[in-house]
């Protein structure tokens, strides 16, 4: 009998593939297929077999298998990589794009081998570059190549708000764009508490700390472990992306987009508020900034630009 679950493969199995692999499976988003260098096999397979066998203690059907082989990933309906090195103190995301930039290559050819149609989903950092390197190496359309930054960066926004005024994070909601470095841009004017603008709660200059902490977010948690970098809401943030994708849910999620003009920027990859569902990316949402904030996303986009003009 031919299956008709959702195929899901995660290129890399280290912390944020497996944590994905996991969340993915837990929700029943489709069969999920590992995979890692030929070094890391036996690894990568004992990581997919321990999570199917916790799959009948939490009462989840998803087929989970770990591989280096490619093949296995065939007629992928989606595909997330994760797969590259993560910074350590001291380092920023930039530093790591020569040798991200070779494996994007490597990993998406082999993707779109086997799955010529699919979607892909990049978390590899610098992320904006490194999904703009997956889109020029698999020849797939600019919607169905998507980076995730904006998901997670939110979330951050959305975490520390929530901290601050001693309310659900379920009523707060954000909105970050621009690339996912030191300078995104947290808006503030289109971020609420249960509806309520988040000027009316929180002093202006409380808020700037706010802005700062999301802005740094992802160093704030490199610090602390040592050792690595933040795994656990990146990776329920992509599980966020994909359910909306293959549940063709059309959600308002940030991503990382292939701007043609929007924004007034045109042939680079930046984080917008954008509609997701079966297609990928179905539309980005433009919206009025002030100048403040036209000055802060062209200093954003700048940044990303610099990085992809060096793949360039
Ligand atoms: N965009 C974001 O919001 C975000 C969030 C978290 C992490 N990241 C990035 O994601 C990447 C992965 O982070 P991590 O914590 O999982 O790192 P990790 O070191 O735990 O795992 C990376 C895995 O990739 C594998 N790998 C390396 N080359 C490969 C190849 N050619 N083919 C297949 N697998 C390969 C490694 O063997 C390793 O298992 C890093 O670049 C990190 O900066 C981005
Ligand atoms: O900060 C990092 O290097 C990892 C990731 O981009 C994050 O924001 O957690």
């Amino acid at each position: 009998m031919v299956s008709v679950r959702k195929k899901i493969s995660v290129i890399g199995s280290g912390f944020t593939g497996t944590t994905t692999a996991l969340m993915v499976a837990q929700k029943e988003l489709g069969d999920v297929v590992l995979v890692d260098i030929l070094d890391m096999e036996d690894p990568t397979k004992g990581k997919a077999l321990d999570m199917a066998e916790a799959a009948p203690v939490q009462g989840f059907d998803a087929k989970i298998t770990g591989t280096s082989d490619y093949a296995d990933t065939k007629d992928s309906d989606l595909v997330i990589i994760t797969a590259g090195i993560a910074r350590k103190p001291g380092m920023t995301r930039e530093d790591l794009v020569n040798t991200n930039a070779k494996i994007m290559n490597a990993v998406t050819k082999e993707i779109v081998k086997y799955s010529e149609n699919t979607t892909i989903i990049v978390l590899t950092n610098p992320v904006d570059a490194m999904t703009y390197s997956v889109y020029k190496a698999s020849g797939l359309p600019k919607e169905r190549v998507i980076g995730q930054s904006g998901v997670l960066d939110t979330a951050r926004f959305r975490a520390f708000v929530a901290e601050e005024l001693n309310i659900s994070v379920k009523d707060i909601t954000g909105f970050v764009l621009g690339g996912h470095g030191d300078d995104m841009v947290p808006l503030i004017r289109y971020s609420y508490a249960g509806g309520i603008p988040l000027e009316k709660l929180i002093s202006k200059d409380r808020l700037e700390e706010i802005v700062e902490r999301t802005r740094t977010g992802g160093g704030e948690i490199v610090n602390l472990l040592g050792n690595g970098s933040a795994y656990y809401a990146p990776a329920a943030s992509l599980t966020v992306m994909v359910e909306a994708i293959l549940k063709d849910q059309r959600r308002i999620l940030p991503s990382i987009a292939y701007l043609e003009g929007e924004y007034g920027y045109d042939g680079i990859y930046l984080g917008v508020p954008t509609v997701l569902g079966g297609s990928g990316i179905e539309e980005i949402i433009e919206l009025d900034l002030t100048d403040e904030e036209i000055q802060q996303l062209d200093k954003s986009a700048e940044s990303v630009k610099k990085v992809i003009d060096i793949l360039k």
